[in-house]
């Protein structure tokens, strides 16, 4: 006869939110959804929770568009729809977890956050025999003040704060009292709300790789979190974009204003330099021009500064995987001239792009008079881009 061994099967359950619409990060698609190291976002913390052997299962909150570009779910998983707010998101996953006992084992994960490690949920399920809820916290590594305007305030003292990471862990019916206690919906997170109730939360330590997708900018930091190195190809796009000179406009190329006699006119604030920026940028995507995404029949472009239509390519890029290795703009005017307003142009590029400066290049030139731009009837630009694109 044997000893029969301690039940090792699999209890704890998951909810992963993906309900979000990732306005911050101005992808054109659900930032849960942009490609980092050749797969969704949310794949990344679906396939660590898939893997870990304490997990049975759980529920992804996602619209009905994530979940057909997801495709099929593991099993044990099932699927829940948004809420307005992520505290209306954990309580529909809730609703679809009333079978489970108020003992489960249950973590609550942001799927913007792609870097889950088995430590982090060991840490967690470990701290979870002996505490209601449980969240991973980091210190906070920077100077603390109170921000009064442009002003800086009084320092905070930071040994006393903590940055706070999802997965976080509680016991089933622990979450459930908190919600059904919950009189609105404006809790940032879980244990905000299980705290209401007078329930300790204990702290583990976080990871740094949990870092979450915000902003366009996170995927590069992701990227170097993950260590990710993914194949790419160079893909080179150019542009070409003319506008006519008339008087009394102002003048934007470049994305900075000029002070001029005459600037361009257009359906938006009409920045040739911009707009052969964002040419350039779309054909090396092979992602068409900027009057398919910005078509001058559509109202709401008139007008707009054109920063918007250069910020919508680079999200293009990024949201794919990619990166801008590089761009080169030249501007051909007769007048003004563009040598005093190159490093401001340069400078609000790289901005716009979200790239060093060193990977920007403005140049200008002149047709010696000839044609329309020699006869200072209107502003050429043209522009190049080399980018990095995964392969697929
Ligand atoms: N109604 C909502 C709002 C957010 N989330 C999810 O909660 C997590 C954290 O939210 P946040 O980072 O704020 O995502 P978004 O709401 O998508 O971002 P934004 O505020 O920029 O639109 C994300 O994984 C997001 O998909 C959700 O499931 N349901
Ligand atoms: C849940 C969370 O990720 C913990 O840090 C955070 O509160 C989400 O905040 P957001 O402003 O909704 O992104």
């Amino acid at each position: 006869m044997t000893d029969s061994a301690p039940s090792t099967s699999p209890r704890a359950m998951v909810i992963l939110l993906a309900g979000g619409q990732g306005s911050r990060a101005g992808f054109a698609v659900p930032k849960q959804m942009a490609t980092l190291g050749g797969k969704p976002v949310l794949r990344w913390s679906l396939d660590a929770f898939t893997a870990h052997p304490a997990i049975a299962g759980g529920v992804l909150v996602a619209n009905d568009d994530v979940m057909a570009a997801l495709g099929s779910l593991p099993d044990g998983w099932i699927s829940a729809n948004p809420g307005a707010e992520r505290q209306q998101s954990v309580a529909n996953a809730l609703a679809a977890l009333a079978d489970r006992d108020d003992e489960t084992p249950l973590l609550v994960h942001d799927a913007a956050r792609p870097g889950v490690t088995i430590e982090v949920i060991d840490r967690l399920l470990a701290a979870l025999d002996v505490a209601e809820a449980v969240i991973p916290t980091l210190p906070v590594p920077d100077t603390l003040v109170e921000q009064a305007g442009d002003a800086a305030g009084e320092v905070v003292d930071r040994t006393a704060l903590a940055r706070v990471q999802t997965p976080q862990a509680f016991h089933l019916g622990t979450l459930r009292r908190a919600h059904a206690a919950a009189t609105d919906a404006t809790a940032t997170d879980d244990a905000q709300l299980v705290r209401r109730l007078a329930v300790a939360v204990a702290t583990v330590p976080g990871d740094a790789r949990l870092h979450k997708l915000t902003y366009a900018e996170d995927m590069a930091i992701l990227n170097g979190l993950l260590r990710i190195e993914t194949m790419t190809r160079t893909a080179v796009g150019m542009g070409y974009d003319v506008h006519r000179l008339v008087a009394d406009k102002p003048l934007w190329i470049g994305g900075i204003e000029i002070a001029h006699s005459h600037g361009l006119e257009g359906h938006s604030d009409a920045d040739v330099g911009l707009h052969a920026l964002t040419d350039a940028i779309l054909g090396a995507l092979a992602d068409g021009d900027i009057g398919d995404h910005f078509p001058p029949s559509d109202p709401q472009w008139r007008g707009v500064a054109s920063h918007r239509f250069l910020e919508f390519a680079a999200n293009r890029v990024v949201e794919g995987g990619g990166q801008i290795d590089h761009v080169d703009l030249t501007i051909i005017a007769e007048a003004p001239k563009i040598g005093p307003h190159r490093s401001a142009m340069r400078a609000r590029i790289a901005e716009i792009l979200a790239i060093p400066l060193d990977r920007v290049s403005v140049k200008a030139t002149t047709t010696e008079r000839l044609g329309f731009t020699g006869r200072r009837e209107g502003i050429a630009a043209q522009a190049v881009a080399t980018l990095q694109l995964p392969e697929n």
